[in-house]
């Protein structure tokens, strides 16, 4: 799947009246690619339900394929087999944060020698504490000092593993990376984080949950240290949850047009960083219910008109941001959303590409090296540039449910995480 720039903009659908809608959204990203990873690295064969078939998650079964794995991705649910990791392979990251961080541990324990490329932007993504990472731990990582893609491993078959200190303050999945193989290494991995605070720790949370459903030992009592005993990774069979991030767009609906949209599944306990939506979104004046059929979200009565900014330390959900700061540039009060310096590393620099593009709109928006603060604004339509950011995306669809004709370019980009996201967003608001 690839996305096309010079595809004509996407005029963005206006709603014109309150929705009332039910969704069933497609799975986690990030479940989906933990799931696939250790099921290829597991002590047997074993189900994904309700596969998530996106852009990463292809590229994800993809990467795993070439270095040995079995995957039968044909159907609603997915079937993978572990396989010996013995043949030299080049894998495609896209633009998959997921694939170029989490593939390179588990790769290390090939005895082939692994090329890594990806998107052009995607070289310029951080990776080198990885590399670095992987280095301390026995492997033979060759990347010319780049520290970034391309990037070759010339696998031994085995990793020794032990201690390591890395700087995950750019990224979480710098330490989820090493604690998804780690249980594979002859001697686990111990690793400790040195530097700014993490981001995004409910995705390290997520790690570890995983992790411990297949059986592996993780301790994580103390702070910034998380230790992988060595040991098999279970074969485990599971149902991947709906993209709770992937639901703000949805969510932001209702919260636009003083509508109602049930996510169907919300899952009561979960560790996705999508799950404080409904309080944010409470925050700026919007009501939740969590119902046996999902959750329900409502928007203030007069949607826009009466939506409140929002005040926010974005730290720990830096993905929901996008979409977040639409919301904001629409809101009736002013809004600061701080904390998220590292989501400038994410698909594209987010802070600077929402701050340009909501301001071409008429948004008063202002970029803080941590974040952006909006005052309220009258907006008007115009294209919205994505940089081949899904989540760009979905916060130019949004402010065009509000502001006549929003152009959004690159719509395709969302296949990332969401099939045909256009086709089913477009569906919703001709039904409704
Ligand atoms: O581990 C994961 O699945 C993710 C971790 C987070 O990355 P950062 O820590 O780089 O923000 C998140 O933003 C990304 O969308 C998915
Ligand atoms: C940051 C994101 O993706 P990635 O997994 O590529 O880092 C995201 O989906 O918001």
């Amino acid at each position: 799947m690839t996305t096309d720039s010079d595809a004509p903009a996407w005029p963005a659908p206006r709603a014109r009246r309150p929705v009332d809608l039910a969704v069933t959204l497609p799975g986690s990203k990030s479940l989906m690619n933990r799931a696939l990873l250790l099921a290829a690295l597991a002590d047997g064969p074993s189900l994904v339900r309700r596969a998530l078939r996106s852009r990463d998650s292809l590229l994800m079964a993809g990467a795993l394929e070439a270095l040995g794995a079995d995957l039968d991705t044909s159907g609603e649910h997915w079937r993978v087999a572990p396989g010996a990791f013995d043949r030299d392979a080049a894998i495609d990251c896209g633009l998959a944060g997921t694939v170029m961080r989490f593939v390179p541990p588990a790769a290390a324990l090939s005895s082939g020698v692994v090329a890594f490329d990806g998107d052009p932007y995607m070289r310029s993504r951080p990776v080198g504490e990885v590399l670095a990472a992987l280095v301390g731990l026995g492997v033979d990582v060759r990347d010319e000092g780049r520290g970034a893609l391309p990037f070759t491993l010339h696998g031994s078959g085995h990793v020794r593993g032990g201690r390591v200190v890395l700087d995950a303050s750019q990224s979480s999945q710098f330490i989820s990376a090493l604690l998804l193989s780690g249980a594979r290494y002859d001697e686990g991995v111990d690793v400790r984080h040195d530097g700014k605070p993490v981001p995004s720790l409910p995705h390290i949370d997520m790690t570890v949950a995983v992790l411990r459903e297949h059986g592996v030992e993780v301790d994580d009592t103390d702070a910034n240290r998380w230790a992988v005993a060595p040991g098999p990774i279970r074969a485990v069979d599971r149902t991947i949850e709906p993209d709770l991030s992937n639901a703000a767009p949805f969510l932001g609906l209702a919260a636009l047009t003083g509508g109602t949209v049930l996510v169907h599944d919300w899952p009561e306990h979960t560790t996705q960083p999508g799950a404080v939506l409904p309080d944010l979104l409470t925050q700026m004046g919007c009501t939740a219910t969590l119902e046996e059929q999902g959750l329900r979200l409502t928007g203030p009565d007069g949607g826009r008109s009466a939506l409140s900014g929002l005040d926010a330390d974005l730290h720990d959900v830096g993905e929901l941001t996008p979409a977040i700061a639409a919301l904001c540039a629409l809101a009736t009060t002013p809004s600061h959303l701080r904390g998220v310096a590292h989501i400038r590393h994410h698909e594209t620099d987010r802070i600077a590409a929402l701050a340009k593009e909501l301001d071409a709109l008429g948004a008063e928006v202002v970029e803080h090296p941590d974040g952006l603060s909006f005052s309220p604004a009258t907006l008007h339509g115009g294209r919205f540039g994505t940089y081949a950011d899904h989540r760009m995306a979905h916060a130019g669809t949004l402010v065009g449910v509000a502001v006549d004709d929003v152009l959004v370019e690159d719509i395709a980009c969302t296949s990332k995480t969401f099939p045909d996201f256009a086709g089913f967003w477009s569906g919703l608001l001709e039904r409704d």
